[in-house]
């Protein structure tokens, strides 16, 4: 039975609760009806476990910016607080060790800078690869899946390790299998049933594997960490690592909450949360380019009259550029790449929309809610980059663009991202022309739901504009 004044919502069944009310290959939908049935803040039941649902923009600000603390736990009993044990940043509870831990990769990620590179050159070294691939592969059929993701992760590899690695590198491929696994194992049905039948937790199902490889992975990055041990000078950090053993040194014997085994999860959670997130954006935003060639010509018209004959962009150059940041933005509003956010729970008793909500309860933001409603855009359903121009043609952002999620958990890689976003795809613009294959049938924008959703997977061909 629900606590008294609490979010209503449909009837829950014994062991499983709402669970097979759901289309648990992708929810989306459910939520939304759930809500026009039961409100914009309704609750559903994994198993014994509630959760409060939120849904659309002003629901959404008046729990995770009005009650900003209130809103701003993180769950326990969940497959990803299982394999982070609760440390790092991103299932981290919310207090020192995460406020701490935060700070420090929001200033690191800053700072780069540090070292040798600025991030914008660490990022276009990077799509210099990318090209390359593509150029060789030009008229051919080119699945980009693989290739954007290795960009992706690289790119975080570089910040964090201080060198990009071969895509063929052991350690790199391991990371990606890793990567690719066990997000497929969190979102699956293996997923839900470890995180809504504890029971089963130690019998050898699937998720022992997502364990697994996460612990494989863990000890490749403390190899690393310790061979930055033996090679660094203190107080000239090469990379985040250094930054970060700085930082313990400069804490002396205690240097709680900086130790190894914080660092190593910090670790392995930037690379989760910056690699697939970008990758599979990119990958949205060229399937539309091509779909709608049109708006991919009017884009490498606007890229070529400002970038007038320069070999690469800048990310300066995006204020010149109001339909291409319209387009990227609009390739975010449609991937909606991270549906229902990262979990978070409630770190007291409180109340949202009239109704109470008690501490540790598990809190769900439909983001993809907000990135589709009727009442906060010009043109909600289908690719319109109308949607971030005003009457004079200027680039704006209306404020229920929040694929990043906002309050004190919203996404620490924000900058980072979007630079990635502007600088691979205006480069690619203006090297390449997007090409659907002939015969490959009409593009599916229906995605594949996950913790990430990800465009299907498709082949598409390039076209040399510019050596
Ligand atoms: C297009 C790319 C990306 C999108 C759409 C995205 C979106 C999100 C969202 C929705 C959250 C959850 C926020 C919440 O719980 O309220 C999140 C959290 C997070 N993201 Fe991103 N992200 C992207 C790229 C990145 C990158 C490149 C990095 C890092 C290098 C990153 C690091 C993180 C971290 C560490 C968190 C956890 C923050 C916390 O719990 O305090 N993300 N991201």
């Amino acid at each position: 039975r629900r606590p008294k004044n609490f979010p209503p919502g449909p009837q829950p069944m014994p062991i499983f609760g709402n669970l097979l009310q759901l289309n648990l290959e992708n929810p989306i939908k459910d939520l939304i009806k759930l809500s026009d049935q039961y409100g914009k803040v309704f609750s559903i039941y994994f198993g014994s476990r509630p959760a409060v649902i939120i849904t659309g923009m002003d629901a959404m600000k008046e729990a995770l910016v009005t009650k900003a603390v209130d809103f701003a736990g993180r769950p326990d009993g969940l497959l990803l607080s299982h394999l982070t044990q609760g440390k790092g940043i991103i299932m981290a509870h919310y207090g020192t060790s995460w406020r701490e831990h935060r700070r420090f990769a929001l200033m690191t990620l800053r700072n780069f800078g540090l070292g040798k590179q600025s991030m914008e050159q660490r990022i276009l070294g990077e799509v210099s690869y990318v090209s390359d691939h593509l150029e060789k592969h030009a008229g051919e059929l080119i699945d980009p899946q693989t290739l954007f993701h290795n960009a992706s992760c690289d790119i975080i590899c570089s910040i964090m390790f201080g060198s990009r690695y071969e895509y063929e590198h052991e350690f790199f491929q391991a990371m990606i299998k890793m990567m690719a696994e066990n997000s497929k194992i969190a979102n699956g049905p293996w997923g839900m049933i470890y995180d809504t039948m504890p029971l089963l937790r130690n019998l050898p199902l699937p998720f022992q594997t997502a364990l697994k490889d996460y612990h494989t992975v863990k000890m490749y990055v403390l190899d690393i960490v310790n061979e930055h041990r033996a090679s660094r000078t203190p107080n000239k950090p090469r990379d985040v690592i250094d930054g970060y053993l700085d930082e313990m040194d400069k804490r002396g014997e205690d240097s709680a909450p900086f130790e190894e085994d914080q660092m190593l999860t910090m670790l392995l959670d930037l690379l989760f949360a910056g690699t697939d997130t970008t990758s599979n954006t990119i990958r949205a935003a060229v399937l539309y380019l091509m779909a709608y060639p049109d708006i991919q010509e009017r884009c490498h018209q606007e890229i070529d009259s400002v970038l007038n004959g320069k070999e690469a962009p800048s990310f300066e150059d995006r204020h010149h550029m109001p339909f291409v940041q319209a387009v990227i933005h609009e390739s975010q509003r449609a991937a909606s790449t991270l549906p229902l956010s990262v979990f978070h729970c409630t770190t007291k008793d409180t109340e949202l929309t009239g109704y109470q909500i008690p501490k540790n309860t598990l809190v769900i933001q439909n983001l993809s809610s907000v990135l589709f409603e009727e009442k906060q855009w010009k043109h909600p359903h289908g690719f319109h980059p109308d949607n971030f121009l005003n009457e004079q043609g200027e680039f704006e952002k209306p404020p229920a663009f929040m694929p990043f999620s906002i309050g004190p958990r919203t996404c620490l890689g924000e900058g980072l991202a979007r630079m990635e976003l502007y600088l691979i795809l205006t480069t690619l613009l203006l090297r390449f022309q997007f090409i659907w294959p002939e015969g490959a049938g009409e593009p599916d924008f229906t995605p594949v739901y996950g913790v990430t959703q990800a465009p299907r997977p498709y082949k598409m061909m390039v076209k040399l504009r510019r050596k």
